[in-house]
């Protein structure tokens, strides 16, 4: 429900959008002319709080597969990346930016058209063979800042401009896909990306947008997978049955196959190669991508290269990493993040929203807090059945929710709603239930109780479960 909502109030801007985050000065305006050669890019790395534009005047360009459009101006705000030309362009830029120059080293984008070439291959081989064929299933895997995600936009953004609909699998919950931060997102693409946000935020501009992404949102309130694998691991098997099941409704979802990203957590053999061959049986992957790691490339190599028994060996690719993939430090994250929530709520400044505030009792409420691996510690003094509802609905020690009273803590953090119940309902129910929309908490008066939320949505949602956890991180100034 909450991500199908255009039109909520469009009329003014939010308050808080006129104090960007953090202030920064004024910036520079002056214009000036890019010319690129063919096969080069405009790299660019900008601050949070500028204002950087960048305007195609001639010639074709794009950004991770989508294609710029002459005389449309693209604003960046807290934004690194590169503006790529095949065949040559013209270029308008307006700002400030950290770093901004032209590379001439730009050998990946080959190597991704041909990945896109041999993905190509196998839909129209899924396509000939009619309601039996199933497209490429792809994992992309890597470390942290080799262009994952950049490669897997542009694969998907490529196969829609082949009039291709592939289905895109975020598993990385530190970056919203769709959504804010703390979930993983799947959702089948039939046009064209924004170009501005990559996959962007909430589709909330028009009724295109929001009825060609009909996103499936999972909340996973912890910064990695591997924080807890296991319950990780039921959940992507549950995710991977509706994901499935979403490809079979369609025959050019299921000929255009599956794309996935991965966090760069699951670069760690010791931890994490356990959670990988769990994604590669869930999603019945065809054909693996490391980038930036040898070691990953020959271990995934060793482990399912070859056909054993009855598993299929699974081809292996791998690609090098771009010159222009660059760390994005904690700091830089979290201002991400924030932006990504701001703009939930208050839509982008294109499209700007007006977000509703809800005034909530405590009784009214069934929040679950996900636990996080240091709580283990305190388990010993945690006594089960402590601190539950009369109903005996809140869970033992060690499991992954409990119910929680409303406190001032939840302050400025995101709280997911579930599409499940809020009362009587199993711990796996909440995990598996997917997220009907997010709400921010406002403010908790424990005097009074109650709790103030901002929601994208004037209706309330029930009694629905509310799941608040550490991921994302609180934003303190979303509302003033
Ligand atoms: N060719 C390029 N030129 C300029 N910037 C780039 C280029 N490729 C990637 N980037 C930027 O580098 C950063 C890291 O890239 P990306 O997110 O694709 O990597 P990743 O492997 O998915 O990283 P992570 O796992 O940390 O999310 C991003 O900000 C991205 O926009």
């Amino acid at each position: 429900m909450a991500f199908s909502l255009p039109g909520l109030g469009l009329s003014t801007a939010p308050q808080s959008l006129s104090t960007p985050l953090p202030s920064f000065a004024a910036a520079e305006s002056v214009t000036r002319t890019q010319r690129l050669d063919e096969r080069t890019e405009w790299r660019f790395e900008v601050a949070f709080g500028r204002q950087y534009t960048i305007k195609l005047t001639q010639g074709t360009a794009e950004l991770w597969g989508t294609e710029l459009a002459v005389g449309q101006t693209c604003n960046f705000n807290g934004y690194k990346g590169a503006v790529f030309t095949w065949h040559g362009c013209t270029l308008e830029i307006t700002g400030d930016a950290e770093s901004e120059y032209v590379a001439q080293e730009t050998e990946h984008a080959t190597e991704w058209l041909n990945v896109h070439g041999m993905l190509e291959t196998l839909r129209a081989e899924a396509e000939d063979a009619g309601a039996q064929g199933e497209g490429p299933r792809v994992l992309v895997v890597g470390p942290d800042a080799v262009g994952k995600s950049s490669l897997l936009r542009s694969l998907a953004a490529w196969g829609v401009r082949v009039g291709r609909s592939p289905t895109v699998l975020n598993l990385d919950p530190r970056e919203g896909l769709l959504s804010p931060a703390g979930c993983i997102t799947a959702v089948t693409l039939s046009s064209q990306s924004d170009t501005e946000s990559g996959f962007g935020i909430t589709p909330v501009s028009g009724p295109t947008a929001a009825s060609v992404r009909t996103p499936l949102i999972y909340s996973w309130p912890y910064a990695s997978p591997t924080e807890h694998p296991a319950a990780f691991k039921s959940l992507l098997t549950h995710v991977a049955l509706h994901v499935t099941g979403k490809l079979e409704a369609t025959l050019a979802a299921k000929h255009s196959g599956l794309l996935i990203d991965s966090p760069g957590s699951l670069n760690d053999p010791k931890s994490s190669y356990d959670l990988l061959a769990h994604i590669i049986s869930e999603f019945s992957i065809t054909h693996l991508i490391t980038i930036g790691s040898e070691r990953m490339y020959n271990d995934l190599n060793r482990r399912f290269g070859q056909t054993r028994g009855d598993d299929k060996a699974i081809p292996v690719l791998r690609l090098t990493k771009p010159g222009g993939a660059v760390e994005r430090d904690a700091t830089f994250m979290k201002l991400l993040r924030a932006q990504e929530m701001r703009q939930y709520f208050f839509g982008p400044p294109y499209t700007p929203l007006n977000p509703h505030s809800h005034s909530i009792t405590f009784s009214e409420l069934s929040i679950y807090r996900a636990r996080t691996p240091s709580d283990e510690a305190d388990d010993a003094a945690y006594q089960p059945g402590m601190d539950y509802e009369p109903d005996g609905s809140s869970l033992s020690s060690g499991s992954l929710f409990e119910k929680v009273e409303p406190s001032t803590a939840m302050t400025a953090s995101l709280m997911a709603i579930k599409f499940c119940s809020g009362s009587g309902v199993e711990e796996s129910e909440i995990r598996d239930s997917a997220v009907m929309g997010w709400l921010y908490v406002a403010d908790v008066d424990e005097m009074k109780k109650r709790v103030r939320f901002l929601a994208p949505h004037p209706q309330r949602w029930g009694d629905r479960a509310l799941v608040w956890g550490g991921f994302p991180e609180a934003v303190g100034d979303l509302v003033t």
